[in-house]
């Protein structure tokens, strides 16, 4: 059923705006009566999504101030094009794997199919990313992540429906209140759903929470990182790969807890052009600043992005522009770039109609690094969900390797950490099967005081260990910097 009266984005601040609000509240009492009937006849429950445009809510602000009520279970997003922000707080539902035998991907298609299929929905905004969505993301190896540990809070997948969505895009705001509703729901009640939409409403701006004293950092045994590579190069040359992703974890400690509305507010100001995300989980954190898009799909279009090869930025004009062109004449960078481009061309020609992937990269330019890039479109099957792509590219061999198979072996072999969810799929799906996912790098770990940051590099043939070594100095810098500029 359909309760939406109105098709386009209307502040609340005028005349017409105060009628628009009571009538939203008329039909969230109308459509929820109605709901609460249903499930009582049927005895089966239903997710009560509601969606409205609201005046303008800046979502950082909001997921700042919102952390009293919702700490632990709120996202952030904001694509890099920046047309689209995100932030979600609460659960109105959590995906994480179960006891199936079926893969996890299949996993999470399965459990939002589920969901979905008691869904009551007033979608008729239409707009992008509002309603029922799924925030989250996968860890990097399936079975990695244990129980207890650093990623203890995320396992192999976790997502949230969450309880209330922020969405701004170019056409307005919108919120989106979701709950589900069962038969023996305590706060199921039309008043209780009506006082938490309204406290979300009324949430005024916070201060931006300071980042505590800097302690002591503890970095991994680097020679042991370097040995790594040097052993990964051997492989290369005798054959037994062409590329593998090598990893390093940089452990920084606070004297108090870390507060991720500030570095999340810190990295949209210091890192343009990139996805910034967060999502919380219990006391953890895994957010960044990411320049990698894995897959976007919006209707039948689809669009990727082949990173890899890496230079710093230069201090001058010159200077930058000499780097850049060094990047994009070196061998070995661009060797590492083609076996990117050419899984993504194999992959995505059993999953499109049409591609269109250049024959050449371009730089793609960030605040601390420069980047060959080389973008992707193409045209889906129809009916195709984002998680097949998902499943198909991760890991690409910009963060896993080629042949993946053996790579994977050997960054389990060589890296001796867990990854968790750094260097993952990151990002949202809506109920079409639509979406955004980001490969969580230039990314860390905040838990309690600690922050650990992770960066890697893709070693290939012509790879030397100090050089890598100072790769993955720049690439932790996007982090470090919203940490209160470090230096490590
Ligand atoms: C592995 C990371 O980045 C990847 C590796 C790159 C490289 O080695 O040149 C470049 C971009 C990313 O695909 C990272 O940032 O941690
Ligand atoms: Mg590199």
């Amino acid at each position: 059923m359909c309760g939406c009266i109105f098709k386009k984005a209307y502040g609340y601040t005028t005349g017409g705006g105060i009628l628009m609000a009571l009538q939203q509240i008329t039909d969230i009492k109308h459509r929820l009566a109605e709901t609460t009937k249903t499930v009582r006849q049927t005895k089966r429950a239903v997710l009560f999504s509601h969606v409205e445009a609201v005046p303008t809510m800046k979502p950082l602000q909001i997921y700042q101030s919102s952390g009293k009520s919702y700490k632990g279970e709120r996202f952030y997003w904001e694509n890099p094009e920046g047309n689209l922000t995100l932030c979600g707080m609460g659960v109105a539902a959590k995906l994480q794997p179960g006891a199936d035998s079926v893969g996890r991907f299949s996993q999470v298609k399965d459990q939002w199919g589920a969901l979905l299929s008691m869904a009551s929905v007033n979608h008729c905004l239409g707009e992008m990313a509002t309603g029922p969505i799924l925030f989250g993301g996968f860890s990097f190896m399936e079975g990695e992540t244990g129980p207890i540990g650093l990623w203890e809070d995320f396992g192999d997948y976790l997502f949230y429906l969450p309880r209330f969505l922020l969405t701004e895009s170019a056409n307005g705001t919108f919120l989106t209140s979701t709950k589900l509703i069962t038969e023996d729901c305590d706060d199921c009640s039309i008043e209780r759903f009506l006082e938490d939409r309204e406290q979300l409403m009324s949430l005024s701006p916070a201060m931006v929470e300071e980042i505590p004293s800097f302690s002591h950092v503890e970095e991994r045994d680097v020679e042991k990182w370097k040995e790594a590579i040097e052993r990964s190069v051997e492989d290369i040359r005798t054959g037994l790969l062409d590329k593998v992703v090598l990893a390093r974890e940089v452990s920084l400690h606070f004297e108090g807890k870390i507060p991720s509305g500030t570095i999340l507010h810190n990295l949209t100001e210091q890192q343009p052009g990139s996805f910034i995300f967060g999502v919380e989980s219990g006391e953890s954190c895994f957010l960044g600043a990411s320049p990698e898009r894995l897959i976007k799909k919006e209707g039948k279009q689809i669009f990727s992005a082949c990173l890899a090869g890496s230079i710093k930025r230069g201090d001058d004009a010159r200077t930058d522009e000499q780097l850049g062109l060094e990047l994009w004449n070196d061998e070995k960078n661009r060797s590492e770039h083609e076996f990117v481009v050419s899984m993504m061309r194999k992959a995505m020609e059993e999953q499109c109609i049409e591609l269109d992937i250049p024959q050449e990269p371009i730089l793609m330019k960030l605040a601390n690094i420069q980047h060959l890039y080389t973008p992707v479109k193409g045209t889906s099957l129809p009916n195709s969900s984002i998680l097949e792509f998902v499943e198909l590219l991760h890991p690409t061999p910009a963060l896993g390797g080629a042949p993946r198979k053996i790579a994977m072996e050997k960054i389990s072999e060589y890296e001796q950490m867990e990854r968790g969810f750094y260097s993952s799929p990151v990002g949202w799906m809506d109920m079409k099967g639509n979406g955004d996912f980001a490969v969580g790098i230039r990314s860390g770990l905040i838990k309690g005081g600690q922050a650990s940051l992770f960066a890697g590099c893709g070693i290939v043939e012509g790879s030397v260990p100090e050089s890598e070594l100072t790769e993955t100095k720049v690439k932790f810098k996007p982090m470090l910097n919203a940490l209160g500029g470090l230096r490590i």
